[in-house]
């Protein structure tokens, strides 16, 4: 049976769920696995993932792709016929067409299988708590791992039928980073009598805007965002309680320990000097993205050789992928998928041009079956 590439992808798209509630998502890709020939493909669940292998004519070696699946906690703007029906959730990253070109590159190996074992890994819980780490240590993974892996990346400023790629880092350090004040509330005609969080809070906001300016290295890079804040019920009492979310960003990892110590060192005056009590929490932590040499190197020349499809060099970026973790363990890399989209990433209005599926199955497929063609090669 056809499987129809754009629908697969609006139907993803309806229904995004956040890490490791992916429930429907697994169900529907189960279904659409479920159509294929039996002998020809296995199945694992992990979580709310998936682990499936199609099976090689001969096979020598595992080659292995990953797709990532969970949305985010974003409402959708897209005004889009079929946008998310879950409200307050959407595909705002492109795991929705993640997982279409992996299903794409899936049914294309099990109509046409490569002497090789291919497994592709649906991995929960990108966007956090984070799935890579804890499938990677799974027996469900362990019992197929892969000798080599490799994913993708939409890039929505890039143009349809553009991959962009690097040796070496790719992505950034990441932690998440919460930090919540308790200091003591009272009547807004008072506040003498009163700690107020909100002041304590725009403090800490404004201090931790300096430690990139003035603590990191200017030839050093380092982000930290503060996406979210939250004090206070009512416009006519002092706030009790505050809470900042954010992420942190680095390409060293010394300097994400840097950036931590000095965090703790602002959180402990805001503390003093607001008489109130702060705790930290950096939620999930995400290793670097970074591509083996030689593994990229090959990719580049075996996908510059497609016809419709223009390979670019890019630098490296502070955003933050689990997959980093497979990637310290198993030889790979990731790439940058055009998608060319007016709006970024994370955004409520992000709208990908579909026409990027059918390159990047395009690109996945052929990668893998000139992979399969080395025979026990892994490395070029
Ligand atoms: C590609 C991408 O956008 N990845 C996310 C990964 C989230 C990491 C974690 N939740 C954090 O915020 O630190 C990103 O935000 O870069």
């Amino acid at each position: 049976m056809e499987w129809d590439w754009v629908q697969i992808r609006r139907d993803l798209h309806q229904i995004p769920e956040l890490g490791f509630q992916e429930w429907k998502t697994q169900a529907y890709l189960l279904d659409k696995l479920e159509t294929l020939p039996k002998n020809r493909i296995e199945i694992q669940r992990w979580k709310t993932g998936l682990i499936v292998k199609v099976n090689g004519l001969d096979p020598k070696k595992r080659i292995g792709y990953r797709t990532d699946i969970d949305g985010l906690p974003i409402e959708e703007d897209t005004g889009l016929s079929y946008r998310s029906v879950h409200p307050g959730k959407m595909h705002a990253c492109g795991h929705d067409i993640h997982m279409t070109i992996a299903l794409g590159a899936l049914y294309e190996i099990v109509n046409e299988p490569v002497a090789d074992d291919v497994v592709f890994i649906f991995q929960p819980a990108e966007e956090g708590p984070g799935g890579a780490k804890p499938m990677l240590e799974s027996s469900s993974f362990q019992k197929w791992q892969p000798d080599l892996l490799f994913a993708l990346h939409i890039a929505p400023e890039y143009p349809v039928g553009t991959v962009a790629v690097k040796e070496g880092l790719l992505f950034a350090n990441t932690s998440e980073l919460f930090i919540d004040l308790v200091g003591k509330g009272g009547h807004a005609a008072y506040p003498h009598k009163s700690n107020d969080m909100v002041i304590a809070l725009t403090q800490l906001v404004n201090q931790l805007q300096t430690i990139v300016s003035r603590n990191i290295d200017p030839l050093d890079h380092a982000v930290v965002s503060i996406g979210k804040i939250r004090a206070g019920s009512v416009q006519n009492s002092i706030a009790e309680e505050a809470r900042l979310e954010g992420t942190i960003r680095t390409f060293q990892p010394e300097t994400m320990a840097l950036i931590k110590e000095r965090i703790e060192s602002i959180v402990k005056g805001i503390e003093y000097g607001f008489r109130c009590e702060a705790t930290i929490d950096y939620g999930s932590n995400y290793y670097q993205v970074f591509n083996d040499e030689m593994l990229t190197k090959q990719f580049i020349e075996l996908t510059t050789s497609l016809e419709d499809v223009t390979v670019q060099i890019c630098t490296e970026a502070m955003t933050g992928e689990d997959f980093g973790y497979f990637l310290k363990e198993i030889p790979g890399f990731m790439f940058w998928l055009g998608a060319n989209s007016r709006y970024g990433l994370h955004h409520r209005k992000l709208t990908p041009d579909e026409a990027c599926i059918d390159t990047g199955i395009h690109v996945v497929t052929n990668y893998i079956r000139r992979k399969s063609e080395e025979g026990m090669q892994i490395r070029p």
